[in-house]
């Protein structure tokens, strides 16, 4: 976990292998755990009083059947953007300088294998995701299906006693494997995947009132 200021030399060697051989193996690669209870406890309240303070806009709205027309359109999931230098955001800004640095060594990391194909200089600002429960769902997708430029894409959940009924599954079905990854978005979980056809992926109906995720895009 992160030593005050820095982070741990040993927990931050064992991630970027583990980031390094599965992006490689299984083109996902999930680390549970990421940052402790703690520090995940403060990212989740800053994620809280963006949501409070109404900070999220729609990400989509989708009208639902005709019959729920009448009570006008369900939203879906409620984004906003962050850089993590805002000073309410400041937790939200140390997960993104963690996650910056290990995309970047692993990019340059000696069995990169086809992580050295990109060279990683730039990413988006961190997209805070709420999906108001409610059976809000996102419909399967490609997150760059036409090369604009992403290639990973880093999802940090934040749900706190997630179980099953509480649905908001991601589901990933990696191209040309019959086999589909089911991930739970569980607090202080990490995940990483390509972001490209390879990762055709899509959020199941989240029952939980909240279902908080922060997503970031590195750019090659
Ligand atoms: O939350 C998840 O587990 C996965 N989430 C996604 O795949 C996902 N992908 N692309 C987006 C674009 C705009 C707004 C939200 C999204 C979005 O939640
Ligand atoms: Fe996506």
């Amino acid at each position: 976990t992160l030593e005050e200021g820095g982070f741990n030399e040993e927990w931050f060697a064992g991630i970027l292998e583990s980031i390094v051989r599965d992006l490689n193996q299984y083109g996902v690669c999930v680390i549970d755990d990421f940052l402790g209870a703690e520090r995940a406890d403060h990212i989740l309240n800053e994620v809280k009083a963006l949501e409070s303070h109404g900070a999220l806009e729609a990400g989509q709205v989708v009208s639902r059947q005709v019959q729920d027309q009448a009570r006008g359109m369900i939203r879906g999931d409620q984004i906003a953007w962050v850089t993590g230098g805002e000073p309410h955001c400041s937790c939200i800004g140390q997960l993104v300088t963690v996650v910056d640095s290990l995309v970047a060594k692993a990019n340059k990391h000696q069995d990169a294998g086809m992580l050295a194909n990109y060279n990683i200089t730039w990413r988006t600002r961190a997209m805070v995701a709420c999906y108001p429960g409610r059976d809000t769902h996102y419909v399967k997708h490609v997150d760059n299906p036409n090369g604009d430029g992403r290639c990973i894409t880093a999802i940090y959940y934040l749900n706190r006693d997630w179980s099953e009924d509480d649905g908001g599954v991601l589901r990933i079905y990696p191209e040309g494997k019959d086999q589909v990854a089911s991930i739970e978005p569980l607090f202080d979980r990490m995940l990483f995947f390509w972001s490209d056809r390879r990762n055709p992926h899509e959020v199941l109906p989240a029952k939980i009132t909240s279902r908080y995720a922060i997503t970031v895009w590195y750019l090659d």
